[in-house]
Order: C-alpha cells, then structure tokens, then sequence
C-alpha cells in the first residue's frame, strides 16, 4: 500500500483531464450529486465494497471518480427541413486495465448521471470479466422511434464527428445500448473510418458481414444463461431445465436471454416490454413470440399467451427473475413484492441499493449486473481482438470462449462471497477493485 500515498499526483492529473476535452461545459447543477440518482446508486454499491478494503481515501475517490466527461450538443436537420438539436454524452470513467470500453444508450431520458453511473460500471464488468479494457459510456437524448432511419444516421455520424477526437481503437470503444444496434455501429465506423482510415476496431456490435463477430448479437443474453447456470448449480438448486424464469424487457438482451433459457428446457412464463406483457404458466413460445414481434406486433398481442399488466411482472411468482430493461426498477416500492427465489440483473443497475436491501433481508439471492451481463463486452473484445487481426472465429469457437469466461468469472465471485460471507454483489466489486487498484499501482502515478 505504500504506493498508494502517491495518488494526489494522479487526481491532479485527472481533474485536469476532467476540464480540458469538454467542448462545451456541463452545467454546474448537472455536475452536483443528486440523492438517489443513477450515479449516487452505483457508488453506493461501490462503497459498500470498499469498506471491505479499506483502502486510503484519496485511493477511494480516485475509484469513484470519472476520468473524463465529454458532453455536446448535436444539430441535425430532420427530413421536413426542421433543425433539432440532441445532448450528447461520452464518460471515460477508468483505462488502468485497457482502452475504455462501453455502449451508447440512444434513450430520451438519458441524461450525463446515467451515462456517469454506466460508464463506472463497465470499469468494474469488464475488470470482474478480466478482459483487457476499461470502463466508458456514451449517450444521446433522443427517442430513436420519432426519427427515421436517414435521421438516426445523421445524428449517429455528427456524434462521431463531435468526439472523434476522444475515442479510437486503442483509446476508447463503443458498442450498442439500449435503442442503438448493429447499423448504428456501421454508421460509426464508417464515419470514424472517414478521418482516421479503416478502422472497424473503434466500434464492437457491427454487423456480421461488416467487420462484426459471430455471437455478439445474443452475447449478452447467452452469458445471462451461461451465469444463470452457474449461479443454479453453485447454490444447490439444479438446472435451469426445471426452472420458471420471467423476463422483464425483450429487445436485445431480454429476447436472446429468453430463446437460450428456452433452449436449455428452461419455462419462461412472461415477458414485458415498455408497451405491455404477455403470460404463459406453460412456458411461452419464445421463438414463435419473436416472429411475432419481428412481423410488427405488439407483445401483449401474441396470442398464444395472456396480456398482462406490465406493472405485474416483477410480483409474477417464478424460480429467476430477470429484469432486462432499465435502471432503478427493483426498488423500496417494488422489492417487497418480488416472487422469485433469484434476481438475475441482465440489466443495469435494475436495483437501487434500498431494492437490494430489502431482497437480502427477504433471502432473494441477486446476481448482480457487472457479473451477468458481462458476456456482451467479452464478446465485444473477441470482436476487438479479431478485428485487429483481420481475421474471424466460428460462431462454436466465440459461445465456447463465452462460456468458460462467464465460468470462470462466476467461481472467483463466488469464492470471494463464502470466504468473505459478502452478498455475489459485493463480492463481485470486490474482485473488479482489487483488480483496477492493482492495475493503477503497477502503472504508477507520475
Ligand atoms: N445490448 C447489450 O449488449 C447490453 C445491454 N445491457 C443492458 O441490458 C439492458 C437492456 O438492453 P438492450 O436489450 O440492449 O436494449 P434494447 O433497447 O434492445 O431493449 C430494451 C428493452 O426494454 C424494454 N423496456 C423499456 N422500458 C421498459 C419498461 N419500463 N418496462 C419494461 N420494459 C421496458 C424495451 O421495450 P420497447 O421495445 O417496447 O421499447 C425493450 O424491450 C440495459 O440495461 C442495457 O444497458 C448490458 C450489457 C450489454
Ligand atoms: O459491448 C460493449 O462494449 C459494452 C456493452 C455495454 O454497454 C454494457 O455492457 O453495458
């Protein structure tokens, strides 16, 4: 711990990076911690951790703090003539261990403390994953179901050109979020591509046939299952053949989680999305409702299933819960009324710290976030890895590398929780800052 004392040099480094790339500057009211907030959750969990450690404060705030914050404004003109303007924000949260690495959330309520609050957890997914990256997030405020496609492009490619200065294939990787995919990604990289020569390595989720991998796709629902698993097996309860899941949010990450659990015997009961719910005590058929849903229907439609209140389906009684949506779902409101023997968070940051209070006093064993939906980043750094390569793995080859990263990362979460007796939470951050600490250690301050 001895070098730890030379930390301040390295806070005066980053507070100057905290100044000096924002092209425009972040409202001082935005800055201030909001009680409750995204961000205000996240470090509650963090702390939570470092007490564990015990670790000098100045070393504490080193890991709370945000190394860069990058916020601008993007003007498009929209298909009738109309110009719009759209906040944007990318996060460098921690590259101790690598490149910064995370996605970019294209959501009408997306502000700079939810983009803060998920640029801090990729630092610690991808430290828990033990892959070589750090920890960044980036964001527009937009609803990208009010743009057209032309729209969405335009907006994507004047992003890149606003912080083009700041990322790069060996600087700072994005990926899909929540309402962004794989054309977005091809956006990006062509426009990146436009300034600094091909580079597909500077964005991971493109499209197979241009520079993406095979499995990214459904990497993040695949390594949901894969934890799952693992979680089910190491606690006694058995298999996911035998088990009830209810899925909370069906687009990327929810559909793929539930067409694998189904894949693996398991029932999923019910599903949601921001629209409605659908119910099926059988088990619904996970395949034929994501024909349905691709033919333009609604979920709550699928008739092979009853619609029910989206407001339900975290009090739904089943073996796993999986919130795949949002953030902030499972809270003091809510956690009282989860029927689930697990919570598997394929989401963000679905639980505040009063939610997870409450489930650990009800024995509700939670998996939490920067552990399960750690398989999309693996998968995006085998996207990574190939692209520098010029080369492609086999979709068997990218699953089976999946697996054994999700195996393993859960075995030393594991390991950690019994010998510390911590909550899979807990332990989890645990693992993620001891690894980031000693990165900054060996890296050094000066
Ligand atoms: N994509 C990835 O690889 C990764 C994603 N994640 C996390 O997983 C979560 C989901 O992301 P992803 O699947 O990519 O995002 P998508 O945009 O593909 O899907 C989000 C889903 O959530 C639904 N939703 C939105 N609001 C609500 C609500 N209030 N109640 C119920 N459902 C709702 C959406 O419904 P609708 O379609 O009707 O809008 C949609 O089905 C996010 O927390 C994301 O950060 C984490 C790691 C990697
Ligand atoms: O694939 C990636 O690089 C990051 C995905 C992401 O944003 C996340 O894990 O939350």
């Amino acid at each position: 711990m001895h070098a730890l004392r030379r930390s301040s040099g390295l806070l005066g480094r980053l507070q100057h990076c905290v100044a000096a790339p924002c092209l425009t500057s972040v409202p001082h009211s935005e800055l201030q911690k909001r009680e409750n907030s995204a961000s205000a959750n996240t470090n509650y969990f963090i702390k939570e951790a470092l007490k564990e450690l015990e670790y000098p404060q100045k070393l504490q705030r080193l890991l709370l703090t945000p190394q860069r914050e990058v916020l601008v404004e993007l003007v498009i003109t929209k298909d009738n003539g109309e110009i719009e303007t759209f906040n944007a924000y990318r996060v460098q949260h921690d590259d101790s261990r690598g490149p910064y690495k995370g996605g970019l959330r294209y959501h009408p309520k997306v502000d700079l403390d939810d983009v803060r609050s998920l640029a801090s957890l990729m630092t610690w997914k991808t430290a828990v994953m033990d892959i070589p990256f750090g920890g960044a997030k980036g964001g527009i405020s937009v609803d990208p179901k009010l743009l057209s496609e032309r729209e969405l492009e335009k907006l994507t490619r004047k992003l890149v050109q606003a912080i083009k200065d700041t990322i790069g294939p060996q600087v700072d990787i994005p990926a899909p979020d929540v309402g962004s995919n794989a054309s977005v990604m091809a956006w990006f990289f062509d426009e990146y591509s436009k300034f600094s020569g091909f580079s597909p390595g500077v964005v991971t989720g493109k499209p197979v046939h241009l520079h993406g991998s095979y499995g990214r796709e459904a990497a993040t629902g695949r390594g949901t299952v894969f934890a799952t698993r693992e979680m089910l097996k190491a606690t006694g309860a058995g298999h996911i053949a035998d088990k009830k899941f209810v899925i909370q949010g069906f687009g990327n990450v929810g559909s793929w989680a539930a067409e694998i659990f189904e894949e693996h015997g398991g029932k999923v009961i019910a599903v949601s999305d921001a629209f409605g719910a659908v119910y099926n005590e059988n088990g619904l058929d996970i395949k034929a409702l994501r024909r349905h849903i691709a033919d333009g229907d609604l979920l709550s439609a699928f008739s092979e299933g009853e619609a029910i209140d989206k407001g339900t389906i975290l009090s739904i009684t089943c073996d796993v819960l999986v919130p795949a949506a949002i953030e902030g779902v499972i809270n003091a409101e809510t956690a009282g009324q989860v029927e689930a023997k697990y919570v598997v968070e394929a989401a963000n940051g679905p639980t505040t710290p009063e939610g997870d209070k409450i489930l650990r006093e009800r024995g509700i064993i939670v998996l939490p976030d920067i552990y399960t939906n750690g398989g999309g980043v693996t998968v995006s750094f085998f996207e990574w890895v190939q692209n520098l390569q010029n080369f492609r793995w086999e979709e068997e080859e990218v699953n089976k590398r999946l697996d054994r990263a999700m195996t393993e990362a859960f075995a030393q979460i594991w390991e950690i929780s019994r010998q510390k007796k911590l909550p899979l939470r807990t332990a989890a951050f645990v693992k993620a800052l001891q690894s980031v600490t000693r990165a900054h250690l060996h890296r050094g301050f000066d």
